[in-house]
């Protein structure tokens, strides 16, 4: 009876924390708690249980074998859904024993919490976590007052406390971040096509993979204009070459290539290219390529509405019979820039200049879009005229902070990404502007060139000629016979 008085008193003492911990160990809450927290093991002994009890060592052998079996024809028959479940589950297990359970003391560790009232600290949500191809995604919640700045200014500290080599912080809507912890660099491996799927979306034209491993699209409708550079080898041709192999798959769409180098590095496309120039020295022919593609712009910017109903290309739906123009001149500094020219020459590259700062100006709504690449990037060689206009922007690696410039704008000044940073070794890896503005590291795929040749000799067919479409005819039809190499348009 004495020692039931003295418990009495000792709880009646007890601060309210452990009244509540001794009524719950009287009254066997906490029994009801435990087996909570272990439902899954609890559930499982259960099973396991039932199966012994009902069917014996075969019932149990069948549970041990029969899911690893079922997990793994599913896989093969449906490999979708199965790597969603999978995924899904490996998630779901992550977010509440891998960073769940830590998360308040990280976000404590790395000075991301905020002090409450009392003594205590809250600290922002982690709402989700999901699995990509470069590690796993933290969808965070910020608290009020949190700025996405605030986590990339503590990037290290998390890569430290959560064991990852890298945390990569994005912004992905109001009071919202990604955490991506990265454990691999995807752009350190080349992605090798031995195929090419046909572009059946203008709107959505896959270019790169992105650093989450994820491929990036592109929308060409309405742009008038692309400017690339890079060191030569960094990755140019090849990157456009991957890109070509999928838009010309699409009837829809006609190809006019402009080869500066004036080698064979486009021959590939020749079956398939409305018009093919890979000539360096005899700019009258490249001039009459340019012209003819020139002429075809202003014929629809003149008739488009007369006879389609609209004076924009990209509101009408894509048609063979009125294909989206893509013109590609590579290696654009032999003939923009005029340095050591003699006047003659010098005449012919300034109408060309010219005729592609027009066609980079006007072309978006007829649905022209001039796409040009250079070993030199400089201002010369692509005159701001010209790149200011260009809505999209890649550059492959570069030597100096003036050459990024010269690319993608005053912009890579303000930037951590730089295509300066690139490594030698990592041919075709590119930053790029995303859709907000912002620049990103990809890795353009690698088509071999031929591969190239057998997908534009597949479909050689829907080449077009540029005078059906009511462009002009190229003037020198006669030397182009002569010279098929040189000049076919
Ligand atoms: N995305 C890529 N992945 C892997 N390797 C690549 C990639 N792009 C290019 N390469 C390698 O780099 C080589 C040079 O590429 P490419 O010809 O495209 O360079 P470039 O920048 O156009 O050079 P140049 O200015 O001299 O024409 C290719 O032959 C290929 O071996």
């Amino acid at each position: 009876m004495s020692n039931l008085l003295t418990l009495v008193k000792t709880l009646l003492t007890l601060p309210r924390k452990r009244v509540n911990g001794a009524a719950s160990l009287l009254t066997g809450w906490w029994l009801i708690r435990l087996l909570w927290r272990l439902r899954g093991l609890v559930a499982m002994t259960l099973v396991v249980l039932f199966v012994y009890s009902t069917w014996g060592w075969v019932g149990l052998v069948l549970l041990a074998v029969l899911p690893p079996v079922l997990s793994f024809a599913w896989r093969v028959l449906h490999p979708v859904s199965h790597t969603w479940l999978v995924n899904g589950l490996t998630a779901r297990h992550r977010l509440r024993h891998t960073y769940g359970s830590r998360w308040d003391a990280v976000m404590v560790a790395c000075n991301l919490h905020v002090p409450a009232p009392g003594g205590d600290h809250i600290t922002p949500t982690l709402q989700k976590v999901t699995l990509a191809p470069v590690g796993d995604v933290l969808h965070v919640r910020l608290l009020d007052g949190q700025a996405p700045a605030d986590f990339a200014r503590q990037a290290d500290e998390l890569a430290h406390a959560f064991g990852v080599p890298e945390v990569r912080v994005t912004t992905t809507g109001p009071g919202r971040v990604e955490l991506v912890l990265v454990l691999l660099d995807v752009l350190d491996e080349p992605v090798i096509l031995t195929d090419v799927p046909p572009v059946t979306d203008l709107r959505r034209v896959r270019f790169a993979i992105g650093e989450d491993g994820e491929w990036r699209t592109r929308n060409y409708a309405n742009i008038a204009a692309e400017v690339g550079g890079g060191v030569p080898g960094s990755g140019k041709t090849a990157g456009e070459t991957s890109l070509a192999c999928g838009l010309i798959q699409n009837p829809a769409v006609q190809y006019v290539v402009i080869d500066g180098k004036g080698g064979e590095d486009w021959s590939w496309i020749a079956p398939r290219a409305a018009a093919y120039c890979a000539e360096d020295e005899d700019l009258t022919a490249v001039l009459a390529v340019v012209e003819q593609v020139h002429g075809l712009m202003r014929h629809r910017l003149k008739t488009q509405k007369a006879n389609r109903g609209e004076a924009n290309f990209w509101n009408l739906p894509l048609d063979p019979n009125h294909p989206a123009v893509f013109l590609v001149v590579d290696e654009v500094q032999t003939f923009t820039d005029t340095k050591g020219m003699d006047p003659e020459t010098k005449q012919l590259a300034w109408q060309i200049t010219a005729r592609l700062s027009a066609l980079v100006k006007k072309g978006r709504s007829a649905g022209i879009v001039t796409r040009l690449l250079t070993q030199k990037p400089t201002n010369d060689a692509l005159p701001t005229a010209i790149r200011d206009n260009a809505s999209v922007r890649t550059a492959w690696r570069v030597m100096s902070k003036d050459a990024a410039e010269a690319i993608l704008g005053p912009i890579v000044r303000d930037t951590e990404v730089s295509p300066v940073d690139i490594p030698e070794a990592m041919r075709g890896i590119a930053v790029v502007a995303t859709d907000a503005g912002r620049l990103e590291r990809v890795r353009f795929p690698f088509v071999d060139e031929h591969t190239a040749e057998i997908i534009a000799a597949r479909v050689a067919g829907l080449r077009r000629e540029l005078t059906e479409f009511g462009a002009p005819a190229v003037e020198d039809d006669q030397e182009a016979e002569d010279d098929p190499a040189g000049v076919r348009a």
